[in-house]
């Protein structure tokens, strides 16, 4: 059965049972269907180093954009050793409860405080209203844009596209998310597109060549939302796996941890300092730069008793943009490693692939054809 195009089972007594993880954590709190239990294997333990998850680099924003040598050079190694890293808004309040060392790492990405709560209350009232409300948003079975859910994770999302606004299908908008969203995506392209200039640089080429690269910066917006769960050692919240974008800008919930990423064959949670902004390099860097940097895999873990809601924005190039590895970074010490391929191409070829650590861009490895 069918309704707005979402999958809907009959249950005995003939209500509807949706497959969202949030009603059945509703329905019944205890509850953790065998569909989501997960071996002990795949759920692999996380390594306790609270010192490295805390030593998750930090970008002043501002000196990158003044184009200092430091803080480019900070921006490299974050790339080359991590894949991952974080850029904070200043905040006086946060910043009397932080470590002294944070004190020299202040950063400012220029997005308000204040319109970063505002999607996050916005979205936790959309999660948290009548299931017969979010549906009319539904994500049809095959599609990829709506409120929809992991079909072995222990989390749903709400997935949009956002740029270019010729894209968007905005029957799977909710109509109290609109003007947020639209004023929150635009902040968040103004960094990323930033972020994309400095890496150019980075590279060796002019600041505006990587995203003329792009044809047009496209741009999605993900809300993932993770309910408690009963037994969280049993499930994962979103699998293994690394984002096929150009880079990616999340916004964490500073109220529960969850999200981890892989780090010498073990797992490290994250934790960012409130207000900043967590950034990580996708596949299409990875292939452009030669696999000078690297998208990193990561995890989300869910929590007992708390849920979470976490924002992820993709920025990555039109279809028929070139994702090949640029050849002043090829030379017999770093010689080509993955081939020619359009976006789409890449695209097409990942998207109806399971969640699967960093298999993707490894099929566009040379050695692999
Ligand atoms: O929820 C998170 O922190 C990470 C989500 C994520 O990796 C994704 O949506 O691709
Ligand atoms: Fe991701």
């Amino acid at each position: 059965m069918s309704l707005n195009g979402a999958d809907v089972t009959q249950n005995k007594d003939e209500s509807p049972t949706f497959p969202y993880i949030q009603e059945s954590v509703r329905n019944d709190p205890f509850k953790v269907p065998q569909r989501y239990t997960r071996s002990e294997e795949v759920i692999q333990k996380s390594l306790f180093m609270p010192q490295l998850s805390s030593q998750l680099p930090v970008i002043d924003f501002a000196l990158l954009l003044d184009r200092n040598k430091d803080e480019l050079s900070k921006l490299d190694i974050a790339c080359k050793e991590w894949g991952f890293f974080q850029v904070r808004q200043v905040d006086i309040n946060a910043l009397i409860s932080l470590q002294c060392s944070y004190f020299f790492q202040i950063v400012n990405h220029g997005v308000e405080i204040d319109l970063m709560q505002r999607m996050k209350d916005a979205a936790a009232e959309f999660f948290e209203s009548p299931i017969e409300k979010k549906i009319k948003y539904a994500m049809p079975s095959g599609g990829l844009e709506g409120y929809g859910h992991a079909p072995v994770d222990w989390s749903d999302r709400v997935n949009l596209t956002i740029y270019p606004t010729r894209f968007r299908q905005l029957q799977f908008w909710p109509e109290e998310l609109k003007d947020i969203i639209e004023a929150y995506s635009s902040e968040i392209r103004r960094v990323g597109e930033q972020l994309i200039s400095s890496v150019s640089l980075l590279l060796g080429l002019e600041e505006d060549v990587l995203l003329g690269l792009h044809k047009e910066l496209c741009k999605g917006l993900r809300a993932n939302y993770y309910p408690p769960c009963n037994a969280p050692e049993n499930v994962i919240g979103l699998s293994s796996h690394c984002d096929i974008r150009t880079l990616i800008v999340g916004m964490q919930d500073d109220t529960a941890t969850g999200t981890q990423i892989r780090y010498k064959g073990g797992w490290i949670p994250i934790k960012t300092i409130p207000g900043a902004l967590l950034i990580n390099v996708g596949d299409v860097i990875e292939i452009w730069s030669n696999g000078r940097y690297k998208s990193v895999e990561h995890r989300v873990l869910t929590n007992k008793n708390k849920r979470r809601i976490t924002f992820v924005s993709f920025l990555y190039p039109r279809d028929d943009a070139e994702i090949g590895p640029f050849e002043h970074l090829i030379d017999d010490e770093n010689p080509k490693m993955y081939k020619e391929i359009t976006y789409g191409e890449y695209f097409g070829h990942v998207r109806d692939k399971k969640l699967a650590g960093k298999t993707h861009v490894r099929a566009t490895k040379i050695n692999e054809f």
